[in-house]
């Protein structure tokens, strides 16, 4: 996947039409093959600011770039996928003419397509569905659909809001890791939105921890465990003490870190 690339998001305001101050003074960086989350409480503009990155939702001032690029435009928006809540996917079509549709979309010849559908489905674990329709398959199969569809433009940088939030704790956990061994293997950057702080820790190397009215960005916390993450590392006081101090921040304590002889290799 390549060439480094970089999300830079400097001193944005986002003011909608109907007068709401969803964003005011954002500032972020992600790195190049970085997992990073976005947390906070309801309202506090992590969506916008996703959509913002996705060049779906202009700002009102700031700066922003992705990969060198502004959000929207075609440079941009092909080094980028980017992954719902719900899965979106056409009930007609079979899960392998799902996951081609992008390609589909750029012109991409069908022996080609469908060759690289099939390669993404064995990178989610659903080979063996490739002919089912959605309708014949449960919620986490359906969000492991949708992932294979974002991964087959092979893009850098996966924008990802609330992808597991309407699934179980355990199927939410193996997606975890499914989607963690995919990132390792693409090197892909990823921004990743979510409520679930156990789930930002386990995941991410950086919580950009947002506050509402307007959304800022209160702290940026390290997660300095290495990856991979192992069932371990969900079990260790470490992991706790990373997710109490997420919540800290969001009920506006201080951002206490974790001892260093406190934190795993
Ligand atoms: N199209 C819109 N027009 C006006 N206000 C909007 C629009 N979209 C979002 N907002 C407002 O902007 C703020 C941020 O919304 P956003 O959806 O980004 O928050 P969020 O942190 O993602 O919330 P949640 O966790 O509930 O999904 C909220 O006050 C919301 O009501």
């Amino acid at each position: 996947m390549g060439s480094p690339f970089t999300i830079a998001v400097k001193d944005v305001c986002k003011r909608f039409p109907d007068g709401t101050l969803a964003l005011e003074g954002v500032n972020a960086e992600v790195r190049a093959a970085e997992f990073v989350s976005l947390v906070g409480p309801s309202g506090c503009g992590k969506s916008t600011l996703l959509r913002i990155l996705a060049g779906l939702e202009p700002i009102s001032s700031g700066q922003v770039t992705v990969g060198g690029f502004a959000p929207g435009t075609p440079q941009a928006r092909a080094e980028m996928a980017f992954v719902f809540q719900e899965p979106t996917l056409l009930p007609w079509r079979t899960v392998l003419h799902n996951v081609a549709l992008p390609l589909e979309l750029r012109g991409v010849g069908s022996q080609e397509r469908l060759a690289r559908a099939q390669e993404v489905l064995g990178l989610v674990g659903l080979s063996a569905r490739a002919g089912a329709f959605p309708r014949a398959l449960s919620g986490g199969m359906k969000m492991r659909v949708s992932i294979a569809r974002a991964l087959i433009t092979q893009p850098k940088i996966l924008l990802m809001d609330e992808p597991f939030g309407a699934l179980d704790e355990l199927t939410r956990q193996r997606l975890g890791d499914e989607l963690l061994s995919i990132k390792q293997a693409t090197g892909a950057t990823v921004v990743f939105v979510t409520h679930n702080m156990f789930e930002a820790v386990y995941l991410s190397q950086r919580i950009l921890v947002m506050t509402p009215h307007p959304g800022r960005v209160a702290e940026v916390l390290e997660v300095p465990v290495a990856y991979p993450r192992t069932p371990e590392f969900r079990a260790s006081e470490t992991y706790g003490k990373l997710v109490y101090q997420v919540l800290s921040v969001l009920e506006g304590g201080p951002a206490v870190p974790p001892k260093p002889d406190e934190v795993q290799a």
